[in-house]
């Protein structure tokens, strides 16, 4: 597998913002965090502006735009105000996802099937900006289906499911997830979306999916930041890579 295309990694800063907000404060700021992240050896940085403003806030999204050396995937719901703060910062990435605004994270993928025509319209000025368009769903043939019928340009693949079953040591379900994981990126990429993958990744959750070859960047936040507090954010980041890397080397 030495051929492969380089798997990235895309670190995802919005639990910075949490602690930082759990005391309405300054610190710790996730614009240090992403240039941290950097220096770590991440390829992208990931930042959600969840519409109630829970962890990153709209002065975080503009300092990111601002310092970051490596191109910005800004993660956002599928409304009127996201869009025209979209537009104005135009991100190197736009990934849409559903938001609840009482859910605790975010618990599935988008809904692109039953909103096709609403969704088409929405991203079409996104790319028109210039920012590549990713929508983040289940790993379901329908959902990926619609999301190339739209004009998305990538996909990523809501590894939630496989995760927490891994957590709570329900392996049959977490072999089942994985190997729908494994099938539907196979799937998107013969229909020409890149494929990216995401959500609850942990150290222990990784080697697999980095081992799909069609998997091109992984988005992954909540356990390196966790992680950090033990190891530092570099350490945590540089491990991560590490394993990543391993895991393409077959
Ligand atoms: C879409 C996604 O997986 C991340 O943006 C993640 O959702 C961020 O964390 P919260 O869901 O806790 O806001
Ligand atoms: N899109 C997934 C992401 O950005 C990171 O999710 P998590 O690792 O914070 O659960």
């Amino acid at each position: 597998m030495a051929d492969q295309p380089k798997l990235r990694l895309g670190v995802n800063i919005d639990h910075v913002a949490t602690v930082r907000n759990a005391r309405g404060g300054a610190y710790p700021d996730p614009l240090r965090a992403a240039k941290i992240a950097e220096k770590a050896g991440a390829d992208g940085i990931t930042a959600h502006l969840r519409e109630d403003r829970r962890h990153i806030s709209d002065a975080d999204i503009e300092g990111l735009m601002e310092v970051l050396s490596v191109p910005l995937n800004f993660e956002m719901a599928a409304t009127d105000e996201m869009q025209k703060i979209a537009l104005r910062h135009k991100p190197h990435a736009v990934c849409i996802v559903p938001e609840k605004r009482e859910e605790r994270t975010t618990e599935g993928g988008l809904e692109v099937a039953r909103e096709e025509n609403k969704l088409a319209h929405f991203i079409a000025p996104l790319r028109e900006a210039g920012s590549r368009v990713s929508i983040f769903i289940a790993a379901e043939r329908a959902q990926i289906e619609a999301a190339n019928r739209i004009g998305a340009e990538v996909i990523e693949l809501h590894t939630g499911a496989y995760c927490d079953a891994f957590a709570e040591g329900r392996w049959d379900e977490a072999d089942v997830e994985l190997n729908k994981l494994r099938e539907m990126s196979r799937f998107a990429d013969t229909l020409g979306l890149e494929v990216h993958a995401g959500h609850g990744l942990t150290y222990d959750t990784v080697t697999p999916i980095a081992a799909f070859p069609e998997v091109r960047e992984l988005n992954i936040g909540h356990f390196l930041i966790g992680e950090a507090i033990f190891l530092g954010l570099e350490p945590a980041i540089a491990e991560m890579r590490r394993l990543m890397d391993e895991a393409r080397e077959g």
